[in-house]
């Protein structure tokens, strides 16, 4: 039995022909095999972003790797507090030095002294809190600020309250956020293992379709899924393989498919996945590879195509192909719903970070159409209300070849399934894209 075969035997009430967006989300989960890519290399920290841990990273050293202050003020034992919260006492001491941020204080302590200290200073043995100087009176070497507000233990940061030493920090399989690279830095780290970037190759099909410098003529359309697909591709730290634009014509077609798949792990393509009679994409793509078509109960995006085509040594895994709409919306719908977190998945990483964006439920501005039976995606526009939920207008015009829309969008109303007409003023789900697609 073929891959594709098997897969959709494995899923109950498979229909190719109405197949439910999470259905095809869980074919694809099963398509696109975990870690596609196993080679991995160490590059500098500053080249990492983006890209994927091919092993855990230990912490050689606890973060922080002394107790220290959060605050500007003065470091005292706090066993000297009056056991009573509430109490309206005050608190003098002595201060018997200053600790700064990078000079710990070294000095002996007397029963009710202080230190002045700063900011990331390293706590003196013995002192366990900081009351921030805004809360104090100096005099001379004496400082006396109210107890009420302070608990033992407030305003130091503990050894290892970030990180611990020996204990895992990163887990293989995390896409390298900014927030990672600092805390990778933070352990005194200038290289990491990562997984080889996923390969993407893409082509766009169609004879109507101009490559940019060409002249224009009646009846024909730029190119625009390219560039698209370029800044989608690149977003999620992949190499894409830009294979131009290939026209209708089966050899070239075949040609083109053999050499994607000959270079990429993954393939995209846009355009001749419907029924369209001048096509020759489906009939090319079922030929050299195992493949599904699909009408998809979903707008936009329905007509799309998945299947493996064989690398040419045979003994490597297949290249994942995605043949997907020609509509310039549908391409960057059924991108962000089923192809990023396929490539995710191929890309190594772990589980959490392979899921679509989270849903935010905002209020509808708009009264919006639906009819049961397939999930829509609206191009929408999510704005902060003050005092209230965060409110969504729909985007312009919602033609599935409409882009200006979609740059003006920041998201997408998801309409499920099940879901009828939204009246003005109800509340919808939306999947954020910004800075994810
Ligand atoms: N009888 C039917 N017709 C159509 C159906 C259907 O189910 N039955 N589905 C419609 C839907 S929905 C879509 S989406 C399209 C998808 O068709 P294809 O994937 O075969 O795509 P094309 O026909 O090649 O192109 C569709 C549209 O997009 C424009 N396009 C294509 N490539 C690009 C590109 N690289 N850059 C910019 N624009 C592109 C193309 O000019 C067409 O206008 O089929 C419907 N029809
Ligand atoms: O479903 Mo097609 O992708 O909208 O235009």
């Amino acid at each position: 039995m073929s891959r594709i075969a098997e897969i959709a035997a494995a899923l109950a009430g498979y229909d190719p022909q109405a197949l439910g967006v999470g259905a095809v989300q869980a074919f694809l989960a099963r398509l696109a095999a975990p870690a596609a890519v196993t080679e991995n290399e160490r590059i500098p920290l500053r080249e990492a972003l983006g890209r994927v841990l091919a092993e855990d990273i230990v912490s050689p050293v606890s973060v922080p790797p002394h107790d220290n202050s959060a605050m500007d003020g003065f470091a005292f034992d706090g066993a000297l507090l009056p056991a009573d919260a509430a109490s309206d006492a005050s608190v003098t001491l002595r201060v018997a030095g200053t600790a700064l941020a990078g000079a710990a204080w070294r000095g002996t302590l007397g029963p009710c002294d202080a230190v002045k200290i700063m900011t990331g200073a390293v706590m003196p043995a013995g002192l366990d809190t900081v009351v921030p100087q805004e809360f104090c009176f100096v005099e001379g070497d004496q400082v006396r600020f109210p107890a009420k507000a302070l608990r033992r233990g407030d305003n130091r940061r503990l050894c290892g309250e970030d990180l611990m030493q020996g204990q895992p920090a990163l887990l293989r399989g995390e896409r390298l956020s900014p927030a990672a690279l600092g805390m990778v830095a933070s352990l005194g780290l200038p290289a990491v293992p990562v997984l080889r970037r996923l390969r993407v190759a893409y082509f766009s099909t169609g004879d109507e379709i101009l490559s940019l410098g060409d002249a224009p003529r009646e009846g024909a359309v730029y190119d625009s899924n390219r560039y698209t697909v370029f800044g989608l591709v690149n977003r999620l730290g992949c190499e894409l393989i830009d294979l131009g634009l290939v026209r209708d014509d089966p050899d070239t077609l075949a040609e083109t498919l053999r050499r994607a798949a000959g270079e990429a792990d993954a393939i995209i393509t846009s355009g001749g996945v419907s029924v369209g009679e001048a096509d020759h994409t489906r009939a090319v793509m079922q030929q050299l590879g195992d493949m599904a078509f699909w009408r998809v109960a979903m707008r936009p995006g329905r007509p799309m195509a998945v299947g493996l085509i064989p690398k040419p040594e045979q003994a490597q895994r297949p290249a994942v192909l995605f043949g997907l709409p020609g509509n310039p919306v549908a391409v960057m719908v059924t991108f962000l719903a089923f192809v990023r977190p396929a490539l995710l998945r191929m890309m190594g990483c772990h589980e959490r970070g392979c899921a679509p964006p989270p849903l935010l439920r905002a209020r509808s501005v708009s009264a919006i159409r639906k009819k049961p039976g397939r999930t829509e995606y609206q191009r929408g526009r999510v704005e902060p209300v003050p005092g209230a939920e965060p409110a969504v207008r729909i985007a312009g015009n919602q033609g599935s070849g409409v882009l200006s829309s979609m740059v003006e969008a920041n998201g997408l109303v998801v309409l499920h399934h099940e879901q009828g007409h939204v009246a003005a003023g109800d509340m919808v789900d939306v999947m954020m894209f910004e800075g994810v697609i």
